[in-house]
C-alpha cells in the first residue's frame, strides 16, 4: 500500500472538495474560535474589541467570510454534471462574457475584483449557462492568485465537458496594489488561458478576443 504523505492526510480530514483543492486544512476551527481571531486582529490594528461598536464585529465578520470564501463549499464537477441532450448538435462557441469576479489574493486576503470571459467548444457536452458563471464563483470564493483562478476554471470546463477548447480571460483590479503596498490605481489584470483548439486556431483564439473587446 502506497504511504499517504502529510499532505494527503491533512487533505484526507479537510471537509472541502476533495477532487480540485488547492489547499489542505487539517480541521476546521469553530465559529468561536474564528470570531476570537477577529476579536485578536481588532485588538492588534490597535482597537478595544470590548467597545460597544466593535461588540458584534466578530461574529459580522465571520458571516462574511463565510460568503468571501463559500467556494471551498462548491464542487465545480457537480455544477457541470447537468448537461443538455437536446443541443448536442450545436458545434460551435460558446461565451459568457463579463461575469463578475469577486476574490480574495492569497497573499494578502486583499480582494481582487473585475470581470471573466469564458468560451468553450462543446463536444456534445453542453451545460446551462448559469453553470459556468457558477463555476467561476466557485473559484472566486476561495483564496488564490488571479493565474491559479484562470487556470482552475480552464480545467474544470476542459475536464468535467470534455470540451474541444476553452477560453478564459479575467481582467481584474487587486485591491493589495491599489490600496497598500506600491499604491497604484487602475491597474488592471489580465490573465488568459487557452486550451484545446483555442490554443492551436489562432482565428478561432481572435474571434474571442474580439468578442472580448467588443462593446
Ligand atoms: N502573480 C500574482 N501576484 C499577486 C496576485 N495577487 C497579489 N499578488 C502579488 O503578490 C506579491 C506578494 O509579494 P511579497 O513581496 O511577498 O509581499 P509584499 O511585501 O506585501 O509585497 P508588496 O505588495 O509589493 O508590498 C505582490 O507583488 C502582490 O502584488 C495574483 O493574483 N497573482
Ligand atoms: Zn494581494
Amino acid at each position: 500500500m502506497d504511504a499517504i504523505t502529510p499532505e494527503a492526510a491533512l487533505i484526507e480530514r479537510c471537509s472541502c472538495a476533495a477532487d480540485d483543492l488547492q489547499h489542505g486544512h487539517p480541521s476546521r476551527p469553530s465559529r468561536d474560535e474564528a470570531m476570537a481571531a477577529v476579536r485578536t486582529l481588532l485588538a492588534w490594528a490597535g482597537d478595544n474589541p470590548e467597545r460597544e461598536g466593535l461588540l458584534d464585529t466578530p461574529q459580522r465578520v465571520v458571516d462574511a467570510y463565510g460568503e468571501w470564501f463559500a467556494g471551498y463549499e462548491g464542487d465545480p464537477a457537480k455544477e457541470l454534471s447537468r448537461t443538455f441532450e437536446d443541443v448536442q448538435g450545436y458545434d460551435d462557441m460558446v461565451m459568457l462574457r463579463g461575469i463578475d469576479v469577486q476574490s480574495h489574493c492569497e497573499h494578502h486576503m486583499a480582494p481582487f475584483l473585475g470581470k471573466a470571459w469564458v468560451a468553450y467548444m462543446p463536444t456534445g457536452k453542453v451545460v446551462g449557462l448559469s453553470k459556468l458563471a457558477r463555476l467561476v464563483e466557485i473559484y472566486a470564493k476561495r483564496l488564490q492568485t488571479q493565474e491559479t483562478m484562470t487556470m482552475q476554471v480552464a480545467d474544470a470546463i476542459e475536464d468535467h465537458l470534455s470540451a474541444a477548447g476553452v477560453a478564459v480571460l479575467i481582467d481584474a483590479e487587486h485591491q493589495c496594489m491599489s490600496t497598500r503596498g506600491v499604491r497604484h490605481h487602475d491597474v488592471s489584470t489580465i490573465t488568459t488561458q487557452f486550451r484545446g483548439v483555442f490554443k492551436t486556431d489562432k482565428v478561432l483564439q481572435q474571434r474571442f478576443m474580439d468578442l472580448v473587446v467588443r462593446k
